[in-house]
């Protein structure tokens, strides 16, 4: 109560004079229903909308609601109210509240829309061009029902955030849709004039957030229950009459599936129809300029068109009277107010989570997928081109060679990635050009290290290793017993057996393909004593045998100048 007073200020002081007031009725003392009665009850802010763009779950007050004594082992019926802002989203809701708090004292078919007089109260509602709801709020009262079945049945109605106001992000957006349709067993998806493309779109985008915030992936089961398509200031009633009936002929004409129709507008539709239980649409007339454009108007009957009260009659009771209320279910059970509690809490947190991708806009997520798309199409034809140069078949080529071919290779793909038209303009494409010159980098790695592995010397090096070893020790060990040094001869034989016994592993793991650690290991070993020994030894002997056959043809040394005669020359 006192959230919604602050906030009542707080719209004042923020917004002109020229705006009228928010209306939360709550603050007033006095608030008193269409029949007279005092309206029980005020608009609890359950989630709140934070600076970062974080929603958080007011648990304490969700419990006081849903874990009423006389309320938490009932069943539960939630209708939500959903769509862009400025709408009458919450203004709608004032008029569900007086027909709730009316029927409780109705006994039959009563005018329930009451005094001419009466100020609409209850939800935050008002006039201006700016948003006014934020998060999501719940009425604080339960109103009590006995459904057609015969079960006892709480009714809980949700304000949400308007969405496509100039504040929220896209995930502000799809978070509180996705949520609210996920609590709701009804979501009103309110519109104005007509079912455009785009609000298929958002749907489609919004829904598939909380099909996989549910996980329920399966697409035999539907996640969700009652959609509610709600057209505001229908203009077109010589097409499709006001009402439920004009309704279902537009949604009917909206969702129709063609093959003529491009696969794009056949999967949007497949998708929404594949989310809801039921999907209705309602066409409400315009409520009179009065209510859409005088900023005094404070929402009593007398000033409100009677053809849109009229509709409202109808509508109403579509949605709440005790033969069409719709029990919410998860997973087909019947869920009761105490165990949609801990639903709340748990998809609250799938929310606040980092698991659930980020959804972005329209112009971002193509963008994206341009540059995505470029980035493999050049990858693809830098591939292509290493494979015919080096891949699987091939033989051999000097690694300066690759790296030539590389390079050139590199700088014809990263033309190609510039000469690609992809959106979002080049600062957005540099962080995707960085992305490519690493794979690239990567692949060439890869390609270098396939190549090496052909060439004989390094294939061989392991077991050529091994081998030297072991002769040498053999021949040592032969030297040493020859001068009498039996001991260290045994020492040596000892190291001779255990590299004839590594020489044996290594053949033996790289025929059958098992215990590669151990090959890795040995290889390794290998590697070890090639790089600070045998290659030392190996060149020190080679360069020695050149110098020597230098020497005899009387030709000039090749030797490298020591730091001395660099000096000199
Ligand atoms: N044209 C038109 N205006 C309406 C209708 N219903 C309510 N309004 C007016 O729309 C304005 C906004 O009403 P709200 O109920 O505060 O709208 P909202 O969708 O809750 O707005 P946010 O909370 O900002 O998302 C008010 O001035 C209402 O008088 C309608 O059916 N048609
Ligand atoms: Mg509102």
């Amino acid at each position: 109560m006192a959230d919604a007073s602050i906030r009542k200020m707080k719209t004042m002081s923020n917004n002109n004079v020229m705006y009228p007031p928010s209306r939360p009725g709550v603050s007033d003392k006095n608030m008193v229903s269409a029949k007279g009665l005092p309206l029980k009850g005020e608009p609890v802010q359950i989630v709140i909308a934070t600076e970062n763009h974080t929603f958080d779950l007011d648990e304490p007050a969700l419990e006081k609601i849903l874990l009423r004594k006389d309320v938490q082992d009932k069943m539960v019926a939630i209708v939500s109210v959903a769509g862009a802002f400025r709408k009458g989203k919450s203004f709608l809701l004032d008029f569900f509240l007086r027909y709730l708090s009316a029927g409780q004292h109705m006994t039959g078919e009563e005018d329930w829309l009451g005094d001419d007089n009466a100020p609409l109260e209850g939800f935050s509602w008002r006039g201006g061009s700016d948003r006014d709801t934020t998060g999501i709020l719940m009425w604080s009262e339960p109103f009590f029902m006995t459904n057609k079945n015969g079960e006892e049945v709480v009714i809980l109605l949700m304000d949400t955030q308007g969405a496509f106001d100039s504040e929220s992000t896209v995930k502000d957006c799809a978070t509180i849709f996705a949520l609210s349709t996920m609590i709701s067993s009804v979501q009103v998806f309110n519109l104005t004039q007509n079912i455009q493309e785009d609000d298929l779109q958002h749907l489609q985008l919004f829904t598939e957030y909380g099909r996989l915030a549910l996980e329920a992936n399966d697409n035999v089961s539907k996640p969700f229950q009652t959609l509610q398509f709600l057209v505001r200031d229908w203009s077109f009633p010589y097409e499709a009459p006001y009402g439920a009936a004009g309704g279902r002929q537009i949604l009917e004409k909206r969702l129709k599936i063609s093959d003529k129709q491009h696969p794009e507008l056949q999967q949007i539709r497949k998708h929404i129809s594949s989310c809801f239980d039921k999907i209705s649409c309602f066409l409400l007339p315009h409520p009179g300029l009065k209510v859409a454009t005088n900023p005094y108007f404070d929402g009593r009957l007398k000033e409100i068109e009677p053809e849109f009260l009229g509709q409202l009659q109808i509508l109403t009771p579509l949605l709440l009277a005790k033969e069409n209320i719709v029990v919410k279910e998860i997973n087909g059970q019947k869920v009761r107010c105490k165990e949609m509690l801990e639903y709340f809490k748990a998809y609250m947190k799938i929310y606040q989570g980092e698991e659930l991708p980020e959804p972005k806009s329209m112009l971002q997520a193509t963008a994206e997928a341009n540059n995505l798309a470029a980035v493999a199409n050049v990858k693809s034809f830098y591939m292509k081109q290493m494979e015919d140069l080096c891949g699987g078949d091939k033989p051999y080529l000097s690694p300066e060679a690759l790296r030539t071919q590389h390079n050139r290779l590199a700088e014809q793909s990263i033309d190609m990635f510039h000469a690609t038209r992809k959106m979002g303009g080049p600062e957005f494409s540099l962080a995707y050009e960085e992305k490519l010159k690493e794979d690239l980098t990567e692949a060439f790695e890869n390609f270098s290290r396939h190549n090496d592995s052909k060439n004989f010397f390094s294939a061989t090096r392991t077991p050529s290793v091994l081998f030297t070893v072991i002769v040498v020790t053999y021949i040592l060990s032969g030297f040493m017993g020859m001068c009498g040094l039996e001991m260290l001869a045994n020492l040596i034989n000892l190291v001779m057996i255990i590299f004839l016994v590594l020489l044996v592993a290594w053949l033996y793991t790289r025929y059958s393909g098992e215990h590669r650690s151990l090959s890795i290991a040995i290889d390794q070993l290998a590697d070890l004593l090639w790089e600070n020994i045998l290659s030392q030894a190996y060149t020190k002997v080679t360069e020695r045998g050149i110098q020597e056959v230098l020497r005899q043809q009387g030709l000039p040394s090749t030797k490298p100048a020591s730091g001395k005669d660099k000096k000199r020359v």
